[in-house]
């Protein structure tokens, strides 16, 4: 699924939603945790209980990498699980030099069918390009991510020069305007943080056209109103992914039904800015 195609099943869902399959053995209900397969049976069981209030799953594959070779068979699994009508995201954070980002890219986009993959931009155009080259994909760059050490780097302030003029801005103000003129914002998308919203708006001065990956609300605390009044561009441009809040609902037997109805409230909320912001 293209970026154009992922507009129009938020318009027809009426919903941003992006679930972050983020699970982990020891989390899951302790009835599960004893059956064969106890991660892809739960992952399965969450897609079920959860497809008609998303529109795109985002595997985060460290959880799986954990598992050994057996984790990336469920992360397989449950790419195939997924219905086609929903965007899928690798969030796998890659970053390296040319030959070796071109595997990565073949890992994701080829070898496994992912619509998206996360990319880490410090090691600069030669670790994005070979990810840009499959036009028909999407490459989510970290922009400015909602971990409270995203002050470390990309909050510093530099100074950026042209052949004309000079000019303090952020490092991640910086990273996303320059990674924005590599390629049209068909392909390309970038993380920012709901926990840093206001700093959305000037990201979405740099980049009016570009979706974001929005991570942070839900567990991490960030607001969904602040996020729809700061990221909104003229074709929605939000994809908002909750992760612990929705999977890890509740514990029990119920697990399912609780996922589902934490999944329904974020839909409707979301339902809800659309009318709004559609409507204006
Ligand atoms: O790229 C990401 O998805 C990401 C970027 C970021 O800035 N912050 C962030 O939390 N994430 C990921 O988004 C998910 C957030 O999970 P919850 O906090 O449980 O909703 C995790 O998979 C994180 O790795």
């Amino acid at each position: 699924m293209q970026l154009h195609q992922l507009s129009e099943q938020i318009v027809d869902r009426k919903n941003f939603l992006c679930i972050g399959l983020d699970t982990e053995l020891n989390k899951i209900p302790k009835h599960l945790q004893q059956q064969p397969n106890a991660v892809l049976h739960f992952n399965k069981a969450i897609i079920d209980a959860t497809k008609d209030y998303c529109v795109s799953y985002k595997i985060n594959t460290a959880f799986y990498e954990a598992m050994g070779s057996k984790g990336w068979d469920i992360l397989e699994d449950t790419l195939h699980y997924i219905p086609n009508t929903h965007f899928t995201i690798a969030d796998a954070k890659r970053g390296d030099i040319g030959n070796t980002a071109a595997q990565y890219a073949k890992a994701f986009f080829e070898t496994l069918p992912f619509d998206a993959v996360t990319v880490a931009p410090y090691m600069g155009e030669d670790s994005i390009k070979p990810f840009l080259e499959y036009t028909h994909k999407t490459t989510i760059v970290l922009g400015l991510t909602s971990n409270k050490s995203s002050e470390d780097f990309e909050q510093l302030t530099v100074l950026s020069k042209d052949s004309h003029s000079s000019s303090s801005k952020k490092l991640y103000e910086l990273v996303i305007e320059k990674i924005a003129s590599w390629a049209t914002p068909n392909q390309l998308m970038f993380v920012v943080g709901a926990t840093k919203a206001s700093e959305m708006q000037s990201i979405r001065a740099i980049v009016p056209e570009h979706f974001f990956l929005v991570p942070g609300v839900g567990t991490q605390g960030g607001s969904l109103n602040e996020v729809a009044e700061f990221g909104w561009n003229n074709q929605i441009g939000l994809l908002v992914n909750v992760s612990r809040a929705i999977i890890y609902a509740d514990a029990s037997e119920n697990f399912q039904q609780m996922a589902a109805a934490e999944a329904a409230k974020y839909q409707s909320e979301m339902a809800e800015i659309l009318n709004r912001k559609l409507r204006l």
